[in-house]
């Protein structure tokens, strides 16, 4: 099968890791940096090109794609995927599947009517909402997060009413798009990356803040070991990762006193953390699904908004 990586540097560790997974079941694979893409959109004669130096592939002969599209990139990544989908081109994560994922607002109302269960988050444009917002969510301390960010980068928590006021205020100054979130103290400073693969989770790990931090990123220093998942938390995490129409997704999870609670929904989750912490080879399960799934059609598109 002729394989595609949308990837912007074949040098990263989950990139790395596909083209191996890909070479050594027999593909040809190959990495696409979306920004070297160009499109033509036509009805009768859509095409993708990627340029290289001199080097040219007309990139809708690939037969499937795995689209790794880093939130920096979504618009254009997405513009691309779309024409590839135009194409009639199999893609892992559909174009759709990834922006709802990508707006952290959007992706909770989505999961919301469906009745999954998440953290109490509220959202307003007005700042006479303030005391409102705050009350909604059980008074500080409070999470604010960015509706657009990653690696923890966004979320903040607001230890007093006057911190949430001050930040709040901050981020409406600047024109930022944020939420205002229950913090989920009994957490403790862990949440539980789900991996999710077609329906089933094939990994979990749980991630551990360091000291004096709420943030359990491994990009902020969190550490990670394996984790057994109830079947309820498995359930969640596939239904979750269902409702936003995603064959791939990393679903993080916090175990609340009322029970698991949906964070978020990622459409890129890095390969890194999880094969180092589980041994689990993720890269070959993942072109194996990507197999079986394109020779089994084009893609079907799921779930609404
Ligand atoms: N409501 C909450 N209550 C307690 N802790 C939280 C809450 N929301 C987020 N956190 C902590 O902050 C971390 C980052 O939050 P989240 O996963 O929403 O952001 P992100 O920046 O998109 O992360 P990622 O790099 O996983 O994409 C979580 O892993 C968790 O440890
Ligand atoms: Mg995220
Ligand atoms: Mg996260």
């Amino acid at each position: 099968m002729k394989i595609g990586i949308l990837s912007r540097n074949r040098r990263l560790y989950s990139t790395r890791r596909l083209m191996e997974a890909a070479d050594k079941r027999g593909h040809e694979v190959r990495v696409i940096d979306v920004l070297k893409c160009y499109m033509n959109i036509t009805a009768n004669d859509p095409t993708v090109t990627y340029q290289h130096s001199e080097h040219r592939v007309e990139a809708l002969e690939f037969d499937a794609v795995i689209p790794r599209i880093g939130a920096s990139i979504t618009s254009y990544g997405c513009a691309v995927l779309r024409q590839f989908e135009v194409g009639h081109v199999y893609s892992l994560n559909e174009s759709i599947a990834i922006t709802r994922s990508r707006d952290k607002l959007r992706a909770h109302q989505l999961l919301a009517r469906r009745g999954i269960g998440q953290p109490v988050t509220s959202y307003a444009h007005s700042a006479r909402a303030t005391d409102k917002l705050i009350e909604s969510v059980g008074g500080a301390p409070l999470i604010l997060k960015l509706t657009q960010s990653t690696h923890g980068n966004g979320v903040l928590l607001a230890e007093t009413k006057k911190a949430a006021e001050a930040l709040i205020n901050a981020f409406r100054g600047i024109g930022s798009d944020f939420l205002v979130q229950e913090f989920i103290k009994e957490a403790g400073g862990s949440d539980i990356r789900c991996f999710v693969v077609g329906d089933k989770v094939i990994a979990a790990m749980q991630r551990r803040a360091v000291k004096g931090e709420y943030r359990s990123n491994l990009h902020r220093g969190g550490t990670a070991e394996v984790i057994k998942l109830h079947p309820e938390e498995r359930r969640l995490a596939v239904k979750a990762a269902r409702v936003m129409g995603l064959d791939l997704a990393g679903v993080d999870l916090l175990r609340s006193a009322h029970g698991p609670l949906v964070i978020e929904v990622n459409s890129s989750p890095g390969l890194e953390g999880i094969e180092t912490a589980t041994g689990i080879d993720i890269a070959g399960k993942i072109i194996d699904y990507v197999v079986k799934d394109a020779l089994a059609g084009p893609n079907k598109p799921t779930g609404k908004g």
